[in-house]
């Protein structure tokens, strides 16, 4: 998470990457002005939430003229790896694919083989895991099983 998401659009974009992802916690003033400079830069946009934020903070977000096109729902604290899966996270994830039926909707935090059917049966189709396949004996083993849970889901 950065708080100052403006000053980092023009240094991704030349980076190479494709997608930009915010924190809705701190571009809640601006968020419109964000959106369209990602876009103007050739980047898919995304907004972050964390888990004490309100899923309907994000609706007006996904459904502007110009909206974002993925949510993240954080589901540990921002901050570093290696911690706890937030099950209750699982209720916005059930709220914005029922609402949003063809939302990219992505978790963060936690998500391994233990954890992925909760947040897959959710409604979640894109997944960050970071220990539980970086700290696999065969990290392919392990995507292929996070893989296999959300296709199955969908
Ligand atoms: O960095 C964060 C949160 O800011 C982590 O959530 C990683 O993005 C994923 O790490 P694991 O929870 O999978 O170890």
């Amino acid at each position: 998470m950065v708080t100052n998401p403006l000053d980092y659009v023009e240094p991704l974009a030349k980076a190479g990457a494709s997608g930009f992802t915010f924190h809705i916690e701190v571009a809640k003033e601006y968020w419109q002005e964000l959106v369209d400079r990602i876009k103007t830069r050739g980047m898919r946009p995304g907004v972050a939430l964390k888990p004490g934020t309100p899923v309907e903070e994000v609706y007006s977000l996904v459904e502007g003229e110009n909206p974002v096109e993925l949510v993240l729902v954080m589901t540990v604290e921002p901050g570093f790896g290696g911690q706890k899966f937030m099950p209750d996270m699982m209720d916005k994830v059930r709220l914005l694919r029922k609402k949003y039926p063809s939302l990219d909707i992505e978790v963060d935090g936690g998500l391994g083989p233990s954890t992925i059917d909760m947040a897959a049966s959710a409604g979640a189709n894109c997944i960050v895991a970071g220990s539980s396949v970086f700290g696999a004996a065969e990290p392919a083993q392990v995507i292929s099983i996070l893989r296999k849970s959300v296709e199955v889901a969908q």
